[in-house]
């Protein structure tokens, strides 16, 4: 069956753009993938690589770089792989073409409190969305190594026919309807890893780290629930899935970042000079602040914000957790 959707471009040139750029691409297809930074420009037209974030992947000669926006005109689709803080302000630069836009990142926007479709909505009110997201390492993706992922659209249908325009022998989309969802899991989630790193870095034990992902599978739930995601994409790809990916392994940027503040480092010790991005750390304080003023109870992520803000200990954030009154569990 032929596909609507053949030109591909991505923009954002980090490990995860540079990743999916390279799994449309490894069968020769031409890709463009926009980046900001004219050394990842140049090393992946010339070296075929990304060193800045992606260094152990060799790159297919098809997929081509620019640090001009203009350059992703008229393709196909265009997967969008930047860090929420800085999305609004390169959607504002995209050529306004009627091809649809796939988000790929994981956080929501401080103020506005808006998932990355939503603020795609305000730029380009008429464009089609689509939201792709799973656990999902950078890296083995791009090593060719087995991934499945959910990719949530309103519409069905693009949905569907996205799914089957990425598919790929080792990389599995399932087609889903709940927008909200598959962003909702992929925002808490890198939360909830930073936790579980501060608990293996503060040594609080593998039971700890268990009730960790559970309770705070919980307060993805309620969250999700409470802005009209679905139980089962919770459950699924996009919010367990990627729960369990990243609260288990040091490979991931937030559970690194958690470990670090369980060992005594401060977040801004740990952030200075870093450039990949630990999406959780931004989004920390914008979920608690979205849940506060929404009266849905998240203490994880609250307790996550506060250290991140660097204005508790472990100690007193592991104290605050386990002094809070007993309840009956599903509540
Ligand atoms: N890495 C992974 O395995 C996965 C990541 N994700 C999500 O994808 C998103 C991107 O992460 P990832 O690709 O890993 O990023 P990286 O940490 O690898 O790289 C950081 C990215 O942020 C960009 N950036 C930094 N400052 C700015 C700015 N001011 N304006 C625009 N871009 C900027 C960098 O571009 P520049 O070089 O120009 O500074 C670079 O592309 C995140 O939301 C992450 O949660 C989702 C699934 C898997
Ligand atoms: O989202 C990811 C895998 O699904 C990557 O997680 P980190 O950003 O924590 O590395």
């Amino acid at each position: 069956m032929t596909s609507d959707f053949v030109r591909f471009g991505v923009v954002g040139g980090g490990a995860w753009g540079t990743a999916l750029a390279q799994l449309l691409a490894a069968d020769g297809a031409p890709v463009r993938l926009w980046a900001r930074e004219e050394e990842v420009v140049l090393a992946i037209n010339t070296q075929h690589r990304n060193p800045l974030f992606l260094p152990d992947a060799p790159l297919a000669p098809s997929l081509t770089a620019s640090s001009d926006l203009a350059d992703l005109a008229g393709l196909d689709a265009l997967l969008v792989v930047v860090p929420v803080p800085y999305l609004r302000a390169v959607l504002e630069g995209l050529p306004s073409d009627n091809s649809p836009l796939i988000f790929c990142s994981k956080g929501m926007e401080a103020e506005s409190f808006a998932f990355p479709v939503d603020i795609a909505r305000d730029a380009f009110p008429a464009r089609p969305r689509a939201v792709l997201s799973g656990p999902t390492f950078a890296h083995e993706v791009a090593a060719g190594l087995p991934t499945a992922i959910t990719l949530a659209a309103d519409d069905l249908a693009l949905a569907e026919a996205l799914a089957r325009a990425l598919a790929r022998p080792h990389f599995r989309p399932y087609a889903s309807t709940d927008v909200i969802g598959a962003e909702i899991g992929g925002a808490v989630k890198n939360i909830l890893a930073i936790a579980c790193g501060i608990v293996d870095g503060a040594r609080l034990g593998l039971n700890a780290r268990a009730a960790l992902i559970s309770r705070g599978f919980a307060e993805m739930t309620r969250f999700g629930l409470a802005r009209g995601a679905q139980a089962e994409t919770l459950a699924g790809l996009a919010g367990l899935g990627d729960l369990v990916l990243t609260c288990t392994s040091s490979n991931s940027r937030n559970f690194a970042l958690g470990q670090g503040l369980g060992r005594g480092q401060s977040a801004a010790e740990l952030m200075a000079d870093r450039r990949t991005v630990a999406e959780g750390a931004f989004s920390a304080p914008v979920v608690a602040a979205a849940a506060r003023a929404e009266g849905i109870d998240m203490p994880i992520t609250d307790a996550v914000a506060h250290l991140v803000a660097g204005d508790a200990s472990v100690a007193d954030a592991v104290q605050a957790l386990l002094s809070r009154p007993l309840r009956r569990e599903g509540a």
